[in-house]
């Protein structure tokens, strides 16, 4: 028996032509393995060039048709168009009836895709709405109409300071090469930079949007995986979109997201250098069992034990004795002829002529990669989801570690587990690019690990506190040998 799929609430509007509104946001969550219900605030009167009128519905109806909150609760609400402000005070009503930790996403329309007016709404209501929207997304238009600000710096500091916890600037209106849309989150503000498609001027871009990412937020990712993954079904339509008028297009139904070309690319806070050299490939790309150990006492037994890579993970010591270690770490890598990393330090693995760096999120924005890639260095990276992915795939590591795939007690991770199905699915987007598995894997992860495609496997508590850790390292490898075999 499958899973039930998630419920998505759409309140907004119905566009007669079929290609925004309601009717787009069912598409999109059928197309998202979803199921939704929709409320709707108004019926819009269009063609697919021309918008002749709009009809609001009544707020006593509207009430009615939205104690469907209650008896089908949403796993993520897409708000749309609302007609005026006793609409918007209506939704505000009923939207208490349900916990507060169910995300809604506000594509504020008020201007359609043919170039009429939907709602008007005073400011005073949308300070209030924006109070219970987790995420808003305003084109460049939108975000003066929402904040009453014309110019856009200031419109943007208006929201940011009185917005929701995320907002996404969408730059579909800019007339840029590439069409980069801009998160702003509590902790980063992420730029997903997508080409920009010439001479397409599709229907409900914006709806799709929000309710891609109500679908993936209704999923459990969090909002820059799911902007990331909206953005990838939103290119995809852009690039599959059939005409039905003059410049009009309109796209099929979406499917998961799962061709790379599509996605993406990103950046976090600023753009990474990006080297001119590139970061020297793998001897052994298929590296199988990778300890990750925080001596050289340990280096040196998982090393006597055969592993072909292994990385040195101090965090705290004296700079000399780093120094120190990270120079018998290299020593002793040389002298088993094995691959390995050094974590974080990456000033003293160049200087130490390390084999390779192994860099987070965090690193990667202070590194000197060019340094490192021009010191012929090996690069692996550590990522979370799909945004930190998108960030790194352009640099080309030598390997990138998908984490943390279950729950570990060695780190304290500010993400969720990913679990193997997603694995899978950021192993298929890596391409060539070597990758490893970690996060809480043992012997029994192994298997399903495999089962996702990815080879590699770096561990740290399945050997560091094993009982007999030798036993422990000969476990892993036969828990690895089992499954290449198969
Ligand atoms: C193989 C591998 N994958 C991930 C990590 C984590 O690196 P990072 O995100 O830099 O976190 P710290 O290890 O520095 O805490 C890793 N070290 N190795
Ligand atoms: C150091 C580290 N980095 C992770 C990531 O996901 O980036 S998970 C992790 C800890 C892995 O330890 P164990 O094998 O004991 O679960
Ligand atoms: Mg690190």
């Amino acid at each position: 028996m499958t899973a039930h799929p998630a419920v998505i609430g759409c309140i907004g509007g119905i566009d007669t032509s079929g290609g925004a509104g309601l009717a787009r946001d069912a598409i999109t969550v059928a197309g998202l393995h979803g199921q939704c219900w929709q409320v709707p605030t108004l019926v819009s009167q269009q063609s697919h060039q021309y918008h002749h009128a709009t009809y609001a519905l009544d707020c006593q109806v509207l009430a009615q048709a939205l104690s469907i909150l209650v008896d089908a609760l949403p796993a993520a609400i897409k708000l749309g168009a609302i007609a005026n402000d006793a609409q918007a005070q209506c939704i505000l009503d009923q939207l208490t009836a349900i916990p507060a930790t169910v995300p809604v996403i506000w594509d504020p329309v008020q201007i359609s895709s043919a170039h009429g007016r939907l709602g008007q709404l005073s400011q005073s209501l949308i300070n209030t709405l924006l109070t219970r929207c987790t995420l808003v997304t305003p084109n460049l238009p939108e975000l003066g109409l929402l904040s009453g600000q014309s110019d856009s710096t200031l419109a943007l500091s208006w929201l940011r300071a009185n917005g929701p916890q995320y907002l996404l600037v969408k730059g579909g209106h800019a007339q840029h090469a590439q069409a980069t849309d801009i998160l702003y989150s509590p902790a980063h503000t992420w730029h997903f930079a997508g080409p920009r498609v010439p001479d397409i001027d599709m229907r409900g871009s914006g709806c799709i949007t929000a309710t891609a990412i109500a679908c993936f937020m209704a999923k459990g990712y969090n909002c820059e995986d799911a902007v990331c993954l909206a953005k990838a079904v939103l290119s995809e339509s852009y690039h599959t979109a059939r005409p039905v008028a003059a410049t009009q297009a309109l796209a099929p139904a979406p499917h998961w997201p799962e061709n790379a070309d599509y996605f993406p690319v990103t950046q976090r806070n600023t753009a990474l250098a990006s080297s001119a050299t590139g970061f020297g490939p793998l001897d052994q790309p298929y590296f199988g069992l990778y300890p990750v150990v925080d001596s050289i006492d340990w280096l040196q037994r998982v090393l006597a034990a055969g592993v072909s890579i292994a990385q040195l993970r101090i965090k705290a010591t004296n700079p000399d004795i780093l120094h120190q270690q990270v120079h018998q770490a290299v020593a002793l890598g040389r002298k088993y002829q094995s691959q390995v990393f050094i974590n974080d330090h990456w000033q003293l693995a160049i200087e130490a002529g390390a084999y390779g760096v192994h860099l987070g999120q965090d690193d990667l924005t202070t590194a000197d990669l060019a340094a490192i890639a021009n010191a012929r260095l090996r690069l692996g990276v550590s990522t979370h989801g799909y945004a930190e992915l998108c960030r790194v795939l352009p640099l080309m590591p030598s390997y990138i570690a998908l984490g943390h795939v279950y729950p570990t007690s060695t780190k304290r991770m500010p993400s969720q587990p990913q679990g193997p199905a997603r694995l899978a699915a950021y192993q298929a987007l890596c391409g060539s690019i070597p990758t490893v598995a970690i996060g809480g894997i043992g012997p029994a992860q192994i298997p399903s690990v495999r089962a996702a495609g990815v080879h590699n496997v770096a561990v740290v508590s399945a050997i560091t506190r094993a009982a007999n850790p030798p036993a422990a390292i000969a476990q892993l490898q036969e828990a690895l040998a089992n499954v290449q075999r198969a």
